[in-house]
């Protein structure tokens, strides 16, 4: 009675909403299952995107074909480029959103999606047949038919929240938890584990003193996320607001300690180290008697207002009394206490890295439930899980990014090989090659790959390529170019900068301390004839390949080091066990990552260099 799919995605979250449109876009019939259609891509914790190493991974989603830039974009209020005083591989992009647009526009553009049909209600099981997945049945009883299904069940599965002493089952605050699919994965073999997070209480901005705070503006210049054109950059902007807690503010929040969820050991699970709570902060840096809260908008036109860092689960009387001791708080009135939620995750060394389960084929897992956390990470998982479970049913090819390729590679390499003990978030340092990966360059490093898969349009791919084009005059320009002494000192003095002693060409004239692309161009007009239309980017591009010109070819030459053992194939089902030269613990644990190239047997925890070698020779004797 039903249409059956070729796809379906349970959640319709972060994960399932990159999930559903990639796979559809790709010519996948999608069926989009989620508990509730009023919280499509809602945001269940801070209202923004993207940050350190998080912005980087959504310019990659955007260069892909992904929509998480484009949502981003329609919905900001606020962006600030962070860390633009370091080299330009920690610049990072980050947006606040307007939190009811971002989900809008989510919703909108799944809508627009003729390939994408939804159904609101509870996913409860697995439909299979034997060992082969056939379809997937709602709390009604309702079964749809299906090839695949992508699981992104987020914070949901078993979910259960803490506010001080209180406790009730939901999957966030005011909505229910989801039942049924961790009992019946377990019992098909699967290990699942339980992680924890938290969220900061919510107040009304019209009961804030602002004089009292450090006002934050957005950028002079915003950006965008998206390299599209498909909108256009912020004219106005909302500020955020800094404040303080203080040694009044802990003697309240340290009354409600006993009476916390995460003192007196109630809650369960693993919790983001990274993101802690206000009271584990207190508790873990006792001797700091401030900690920065940033207040941040929820929109537009609300007055609701995000208290970043000062998450918290304990009982709401002890939040609000807290809250009242903050500088510029003293009236606050609290819309919605904060609380903590603990919730099923299933180990994600029971991936392969397309994201499909090694357990049940067609079977995908992406976002918080592989033990990560963060809409990016989320939001990136989808897309390759949508993109890789259209590509198994139309016998394409496995689409799986490398670590020197994209962050996407490092966070699913990572997850599947080293699997995570506490909610996994993104970080520069995770990436050995980040000075290749940067949030400048994702499209000339993805654009093309999007574009063969079927994702990115024609248009983003023609713009790459205008883009590579000028990139590569720009730097090849500067290179037979000269800067004459009488030209560029007066500059120079003028910016208290080193004068030159000689003429120089212009590729070495901006590898100078402070000296960019326009005073480059300044020092020889010539140059401004030549780009004369070119893109800002382009320019900008030009400046960073020529100024970490060396850091950049070392990195890129370690990369290709390790594709020689990334190539390295290992046979798919093969025995590991039968190597007995190998440590009883690499043996076990090359069995269960199953490890498909010598590059990431090499990368389990526990593998030695020595284990490797051992595993290449064995290899090779079975080539010959
Ligand atoms: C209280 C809280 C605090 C958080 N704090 C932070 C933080 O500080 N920093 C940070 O980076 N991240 C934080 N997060 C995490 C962030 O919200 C998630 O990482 C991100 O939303 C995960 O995206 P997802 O798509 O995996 O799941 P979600 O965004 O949780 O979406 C899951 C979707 O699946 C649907 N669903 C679930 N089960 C079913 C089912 N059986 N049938 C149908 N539909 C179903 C739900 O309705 C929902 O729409 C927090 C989350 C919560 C809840």
């Amino acid at each position: 009675m039903y249409p059956s799919y070729d796809v379906i995605v349970i959640g319709g979250g972060h994960a399932g909403c990159e999930a559903a449109h990639a796979a559809a876009t790709l010519g996948s019939s999608v069926l989009l299952i989620t508990m509730n259609m009023q919280t499509i891509a809602q945001m269940s914790c801070n209202p923004a995107m993207g940050g350190v190493a998080k912005g980087q991974i959504v310019r990659e989603i955007d260069a892909l074909g992904g929509m998480s830039g484009i949502v981003t974009d329609k919905s900001m209020i606020q962006f600030r480029m962070l860390n633009r005083s370091k080299g330009p591989a920690m610049w990072s992009p980050r947006a606040q959103s307007d939190r009811m647009v971002f989900a809008q526009e989510w919703r909108d553009t799944l809508e627009a999606n003729l390939n994408v049909d939804i159904w609101q209600e509870m996913a409860t099981e697995i439909v299979m047949e034997g060992d082969k997945i056939t379809g997937v049945k709602t709390s009604l009883g309702v079964v749809f038919n299906t090839k695949s299904v992508v699981l992104t069940n987020g914070t949901f599965l078993n979910g259960l929240i803490h506010i001080g002493e209180k406790q009730f089952g939901g999957g966030r605050s005011g909505e229910h938890a989801a039942k049924g699919l961790t009992e019946q994965l377990v019992g098909l073999g699967f290990e699942a584990g339980r992680m924890k997070t938290g969220t900061p209480p919510r107040v009304d901005g019209r009961s804030l003193n602002w004089e009292k705070m450090q006002e934050q503006a957005g950028d002079e210049n915003p950006e965008k996320f998206s390299y599209s054109d498909t909108t256009t950059t912020l004219t106005k902007q909302r500020s955020c607001f800094i404040t303080y807690t203080s040694n009044a503010v802990h003697d309240v929040l340290k009354t409600g300690f006993d009476r916390s969820p995460m003192f007196n050991g109630r809650i369960q699970g693993l919790g983001p180290r990274y993101c802690p709570s206000i009271e584990d902060k207190i508790n873990r840096f006792a001797e700091r008697d401030r900690h920065q809260i940033f207040v941040e908008p929820e929109g537009w036109n609300t007055c609701e207002m995000y208290i970043n860092g000062f998450s918290t689960s304990l009982p709401e009387d002890v939040q609000y009394k807290a809250l009242r001791k903050i500088e510029g708080f003293e009236n606050a009135k609290m819309f919605r206490p904060g609380y903590a939620i603990e919730y099923d995750f299933f180990p994600p060394t029971q991936l392969k890295s397309t994201l499909e389960t090694k357990l049940v084929e067609n079977l995908y897992f992406a976002g918080q439930i592989n033990g990560t956390t963060g809409y990016e990470e989320a939001a990136s998982q989808g897309l390759m899980a949508g993109i890789n479970a259209h590509n198994k049913i139309k016998e394409k090819e496995a689409f799986i990014l490398k670590r020197s390729e994209a962050y996407i590679g490092v966070l699913i390499d990572d997850l599947i090989n080293k699997g995570t003990d506490e909610p996994y978030r993104m970080f520069t340092s995770r990436a050995e090659y980040r000075i290749l990966l940067r949030q400048d360059n994702a499209d000339i490093r993805l654009t093309q790959l999007g574009y063969d898969l079927g994702l990115a349009s024609q248009d983003r791919f023609n713009a790459v390529e205008k883009k590579k084009k000028e990139i590569d005059n720009v730097v090849e320009t500067l290179k037979e170019t000269s800067i004459k002494v009488n030209h560029a000192n007066p500059l120079l003095n003028e910016r208290e900068l080193q004068p030159l002693s000689q003429g120089i060409k212009a590729n070495q004239f901006i590898k100078r301390p402070h000296v960019d692309i326009n005073l480059t161009m300044e020092a020889n007009p010539s140059l401004k004839e030549a780009f004369n239309g070119y893109g800002e980017k382009a320019l900008e591009e030009a400046e960073i390949l020529l100024k970490y010109e060396n850091y950049i070819e070392k990195e890129q030459k370690l990369a290709e080091k390790l594709t020689t053992l990334e190539s390295y194939k290992i046979p798919e089902g093969f025995d590991f066990k039968s190597i007995t030269a190998l440590s009883s613990e690499s043996r076990e644990k090359m069995t269960k990552v199953a490890p498909l190239t010598l590059g990431q047997a090499s990368r389990i925890s526990g593998v030695t260099p020595a284990d490797v070698t051992i595993l290449m020779v064995y290899l090779d004797k079975q080539k010959v």
